[in-house]
Protein backbone atom coordinates (compact mmCIF):
# COMPACT_ATOMS: atom_id res chain seq x y z
CA UNK A 1 0.00 0.00 0.00
CA UNK A 2 1.17 3.44 -0.38
CA UNK A 3 0.93 5.58 2.44
CA UNK A 4 1.18 9.56 2.18
CA UNK A 5 2.51 11.03 5.60
CA UNK A 6 1.77 14.94 5.98
CA UNK A 7 1.98 17.32 8.96
CA UNK A 8 2.10 21.35 9.36
CA UNK A 9 4.22 22.60 11.40
CA UNK A 10 3.06 22.48 15.17
CA UNK A 11 1.98 18.93 14.15
CA UNK A 12 5.27 17.57 13.20
CA UNK A 13 6.44 16.21 16.89
CA UNK A 14 3.41 14.55 17.29
CA UNK A 15 3.97 12.68 13.59
CA UNK A 16 7.00 11.91 14.29
CA UNK A 17 5.93 10.18 17.75
CA UNK A 18 3.53 8.24 15.25
CA UNK A 19 5.72 6.88 13.13
CA UNK A 20 7.94 5.61 15.65
CA UNK A 21 5.28 3.88 17.20
CA UNK A 22 3.96 2.64 14.18
CA UNK A 23 7.21 1.95 11.91
CA UNK A 24 6.70 -1.72 12.49
CA UNK A 25 3.57 -1.38 10.15
CA UNK A 26 4.66 1.52 7.81
CA UNK A 27 7.87 -0.04 7.09
CA UNK A 28 6.01 -2.84 5.07
CA UNK A 29 4.36 -0.09 3.06
CA UNK A 30 5.36 2.65 0.52
CA UNK A 31 5.73 6.10 2.23
CA UNK A 32 5.27 9.12 0.55
CA UNK A 33 5.63 12.83 2.67
CA UNK A 34 6.02 16.57 1.98
CA UNK A 35 9.62 17.26 2.26
CA UNK A 36 10.55 18.59 6.06
CA UNK A 37 7.92 16.37 7.40
CA UNK A 38 9.67 13.58 5.09
CA UNK A 39 12.80 14.40 6.08
CA UNK A 40 12.06 14.15 10.11
CA UNK A 41 10.44 10.65 9.48
CA UNK A 42 13.92 9.43 7.96
CA UNK A 43 15.79 11.02 10.71
CA UNK A 44 13.58 9.49 13.41
CA UNK A 45 12.86 6.26 12.41
CA UNK A 46 15.07 5.39 9.31
CA UNK A 47 12.78 4.45 7.42
CA UNK A 48 12.43 4.84 3.38
CA UNK A 49 10.56 7.69 2.59
CA UNK A 50 9.66 9.24 -0.99
CA UNK A 51 9.84 12.99 -0.71
CA UNK A 52 8.17 15.48 -2.74
CA UNK A 53 8.09 19.23 -2.40
CA UNK A 54 7.62 20.96 1.19
CA UNK A 55 3.90 21.98 1.15
CA UNK A 56 4.39 25.22 0.29
CA UNK A 57 6.44 24.96 -2.29
CA UNK A 58 3.82 22.35 -3.88
CA UNK A 59 4.41 19.44 -2.40
CA UNK A 60 0.08 18.92 -1.36
CA UNK A 61 0.04 18.94 -5.30
CA UNK A 62 2.45 16.60 -5.93
CA UNK A 63 0.89 14.29 -3.90
CA UNK A 64 -2.36 15.57 -4.85
CA UNK A 65 -1.55 14.10 -7.85
CA UNK A 66 -0.66 10.77 -7.18
CA UNK A 67 -4.05 10.65 -5.79
CA UNK A 68 -5.67 11.38 -8.69
CA UNK A 69 -3.78 8.44 -10.45
CA UNK A 70 -5.07 6.24 -7.34
CA UNK A 71 -1.72 5.95 -6.33
CA UNK A 72 -2.50 6.56 -2.86
CA UNK A 73 -4.47 4.17 -0.91
CA UNK A 74 -3.95 6.21 2.29
CA UNK A 75 -3.45 9.82 3.71
CA UNK A 76 -2.30 10.93 6.83
CA UNK A 77 -2.07 14.60 6.72
CA UNK A 78 -2.11 16.47 10.77
CA UNK A 79 -3.37 19.56 9.98
CA UNK A 80 -3.27 22.80 12.13
CA UNK A 81 -6.42 24.10 12.76
CA UNK A 82 -5.00 27.16 14.24
CA UNK A 83 -2.36 28.66 12.36
CA UNK A 84 -3.13 30.22 8.59
CA UNK A 85 -1.01 28.59 5.78
CA UNK A 86 -0.14 30.57 2.52
CA UNK A 87 -0.76 27.45 0.61
CA UNK A 88 -4.13 26.84 1.46
CA UNK A 89 -5.88 25.89 -1.60
CA UNK A 90 -3.30 23.38 -2.13
CA UNK A 91 -4.41 21.83 1.24
CA UNK A 92 -7.84 22.02 0.46
CA UNK A 93 -7.42 20.63 -3.36
CA UNK A 94 -5.33 17.25 -1.96
CA UNK A 95 -8.26 17.02 0.42
CA UNK A 96 -10.68 17.38 -2.15
CA UNK A 97 -9.37 14.55 -4.29
CA UNK A 98 -9.45 12.44 -1.19
CA UNK A 99 -13.28 12.83 -1.48
CA UNK A 100 -13.51 12.43 -5.12
CA UNK A 101 -11.50 9.28 -5.23
CA UNK A 102 -12.53 7.72 -1.64
CA UNK A 103 -9.54 7.84 -0.47
CA UNK A 104 -9.50 7.28 3.66
CA UNK A 105 -7.79 10.20 5.05
CA UNK A 106 -6.97 11.30 8.89
CA UNK A 107 -6.80 15.04 9.77
CA UNK A 108 -5.61 14.22 13.21
CA UNK A 109 -4.18 11.90 15.36
CA UNK A 110 -7.11 10.14 16.46
CA UNK A 111 -8.25 8.98 13.07
CA UNK A 112 -5.12 8.64 12.17
CA UNK A 113 -4.48 6.15 15.21
CA UNK A 114 -8.09 4.48 13.87
CA UNK A 115 -6.72 3.72 9.85
CA UNK A 116 -2.91 2.49 10.61
CA UNK A 117 -4.60 0.13 13.29
CA UNK A 118 -7.36 -1.24 10.83
CA UNK A 119 -4.60 -1.35 8.28
CA UNK A 120 -2.65 -3.83 10.62
CA UNK A 121 -5.27 -5.45 10.96
CA UNK A 122 -5.64 -6.30 6.68
CA UNK A 123 -8.70 -4.28 6.44
CA UNK A 124 -7.68 -2.49 3.44
CA UNK A 125 -7.31 -4.79 0.87
CA UNK A 126 -10.49 -3.61 -0.80
CA UNK A 127 -8.26 -0.94 -1.57
CA UNK A 128 -6.23 -3.28 -3.96
CA UNK A 129 -9.29 -4.17 -5.45
CA UNK A 130 -10.00 -0.43 -6.00
CA UNK A 131 -6.82 0.15 -7.43
CA UNK A 132 -7.07 -2.74 -10.38
CA UNK A 133 -10.39 -2.10 -11.52
CA UNK A 134 -10.67 1.64 -13.47
CA UNK A 135 -14.53 1.82 -13.82
CA UNK A 136 -14.37 1.44 -9.66
CA UNK A 137 -13.49 5.04 -9.78
CA UNK A 138 -16.11 5.92 -12.05
O1 LIG B 1 2.95 22.24 4.41
C1 LIG B 1 2.78 21.05 4.44
C2 LIG B 1 1.49 20.47 4.09
O2 LIG B 1 0.53 21.40 3.68
C3 LIG B 1 3.86 20.15 4.87
O3 LIG B 1 5.06 20.45 4.20
P1 LIG B 1 6.45 20.05 4.88
O4 LIG B 1 6.38 18.61 5.23
O5 LIG B 1 7.49 20.31 3.83
O6 LIG B 1 6.60 20.94 6.08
Amino acid sequence: MNIALIAHDKKKETMIHFAIAYKHILENHTIIATGTTGRMIQEATGLAVIRVQSGPLGGDQQIGAEIAKNNMDLVIFLRDPLTAQPHEPDILALLRLCDVYKIPVATNIATAEILIRAMEKGEFHWREIVRSCNSCNK
